[in-house]
């Protein structure tokens, strides 16, 4: 039965930030952002987790399997060596929108994101033991992007195109499926499920052909972390392109 951890991080405060004592140059709110999420991949991931950018003021982890204590470390170690401090809400449940929607509540009832005075907010619940169903995680990859996008279409109209194939697969899987789907670079998408089906799957597939003309495979892993979870999906996916098979559900997700 899966059981989700997700840690939703927050610059506290950022907007003001940025535009305070006059706005910030761009080039350095870029650099501070992408350094910023880079250091938290780092940190959450050597712990088995994964981070996704979203829109990296607020940024979306699965934490499954890391403790209070550790985020406490990763919110200390980010106020030494940068000029912003993070709030962390962690949420729990079977469904990831939901789990998402609770680590959402535990930092808006501690104050805005624009708040001066709210800093550094730990606060939510964290999974009391792991077991090894706990995540399912599924790879979504666009079939032979290389070919019929990279290497023929300009950079730009394959970018709005698997962008269009992105945008419906992360909100039909949310709205239909409860689960959170992220772009994570080039053709794709990684997201975390509760507890589906095939079928569910292969509906999610045939959905973002329709709807964007975007044709996916996916490769579906469990675990009991994320690095796990996702590794297990990375094969999966393999499995998918030896086969030719669209949709590969590890036994680790059965
Ligand atoms: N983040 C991430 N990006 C990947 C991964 N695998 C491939 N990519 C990216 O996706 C791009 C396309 O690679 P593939 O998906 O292997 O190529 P393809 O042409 O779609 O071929 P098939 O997937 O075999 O249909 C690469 O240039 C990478 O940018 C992965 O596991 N994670």
């Amino acid at each position: 039965m899966p059981n989700t951890q997700v840690t939703l991080v927050q610059i506290d405060n950022y907007g003001p930030w940025t535009v305070t004592p006059e706005p910030r140059r761009e080039v350095d709110l870029q650099t501070l952002q992408s350094r910023l999420y880079a250091d938290l991949s780092q940190q959450f991931g050597s712990r088995g987790g994964y981070v996704f950018f979203t829109r990296f003021d607020n940024m979306i982890a699965v934490t499954n399997g890391i403790d209070e204590s550790v985020h406490r470390q990763v919110q200390t170690s980010i106020r030494n060596r940068y000029p912003v401090t993070t709030s962390f809400g962690i949420g729990v449940d079977p469904s990831p929108a939901v789990a998402l929607e609770a680590a959402t509540e535990a930092i808006q009832d501690a104050g805005s994101a624009q708040d001066a005075e709210r800093r550094e907010v730990l606060s939510g619940s964290i999974l009391d033991e792991s077991a090894d169903d706990d995540l399912t995680i599924a790879h979504f990859d666009v079939n032979d992007a290389t070919e019929r996008l990279t290497d023929r279409l300009d950079a730009f109209a394959t970018f709005a195109h698997i962008e269009r194939g992105y945008a419906e697969l992360m909100a039909h899987f949310y709205e239909a499926h409860e689960g959170l789907a992220f772009f994570v670079g080039g053709d794709n998408v990684i997201a975390v499920c509760p507890d589906l089906d095939r079928a569910a799957f292969e509906e999610t597939i045939a959905h973002v052909d329709e709807a964007a003309g975007v044709d996916l495979k996916v490769g579906v892993g469990g675990g009991a972390t994320a690095e796990s979870a996702g590794m297990a999906a990375k094969h999966a996916l393999e499995r998918c392109r030896e086969n030719g098979h669209d949709v590969d559900i590890d036994d680790s997700a059965q």
